[in-house]
């Protein structure tokens, strides 16, 4: 059995993470995407368990209180936490475990787990950004100048992560996330 790995992806809503990663695990059914609870309401054809937990504020809180999340934070008026039981489990189990989680939580996963693979993806612009929120329909307009207004601050602390990847061509940036996870340390640098 192989190693356990944690490995965080973080950008800016709307950069294409959601996307990227459901071509990577089309690729690489072995990897494992950890299930985030959320407080947000689901949008059209998001499924409870699948791509969220959707949990009530009370809920999330005791999760909280508990100890039963990794990480948490709150994001354009909602908040959002991974489990922290399932993800221990796949790391034991010897999985490589993707955490699709916002610049806050990852600051988090950085202190409690100081090994784990951080990778940040960058927008070709902050235009072709609004373009793909806008383009992906889901949001109110008020959900997304919260978005687009995270996102500066989000993009301006792409340095403090291992890797950044722009997601302009589709195909270039999922080889890129491939190169950073499958090639030996010693062939990256
Ligand atoms: N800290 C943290 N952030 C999360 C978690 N799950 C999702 N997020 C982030 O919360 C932000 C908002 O997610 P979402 O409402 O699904 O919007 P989207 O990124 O625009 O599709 C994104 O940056 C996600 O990466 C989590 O468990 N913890
Ligand atoms: N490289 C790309 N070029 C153009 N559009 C893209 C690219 N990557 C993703 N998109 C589109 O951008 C929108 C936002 O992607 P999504 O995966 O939902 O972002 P995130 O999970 O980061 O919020 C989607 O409509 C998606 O199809």
């Amino acid at each position: 059995m192989g190693k356990g790995r944690l490995i965080v992806l973080t950008g800016p809503s709307g950069v294409g993470k959601g996307t990227l990663l459901r071509s990577l695990l089309q690729r690489h059914p072995d990897l494992y995407v950890s299930v985030s609870v959320t407080t947000r309401a689901p949008r059209a054809g998001e499924v409870d368990g699948q791509n969220y937990y959707f949990v009530t504020r009370p809920q999330f809180e005791r999760m909280v209180a508990q100890g039963e999340l990794l990480e948490w934070a709150e994001f354009a008026g909602n908040c959002y936490g991974t489990p922290r039981k399932a993800v221990e489990e796949k790391i034991q189990q010897g999985k490589w475990v993707i955490l699709e989680i916002e610049l806050d939580g990852a600051r988090q996963i950085r202190k409690t787990f100081p090994s784990a693979l951080r990778m940040f993806i960058l927008p070709p612009s902050l235009s072709e950004l609004e373009n793909r929120i806008r383009g992906r329909a889901q949001d109110s307009e008020d959900a997304i100048t919260r978005r687009l207004t995270h996102a500066r601050e989000e993009v301006s602390a792409a340095d403090e992560f291992d890797i950044q990847i722009v997601n302009d061509n589709f195909e270039e940036a999922l080889g890129k996330i491939e190169v950073a996870l499958f090639k030996p340390a010693a062939a990256i640098c």
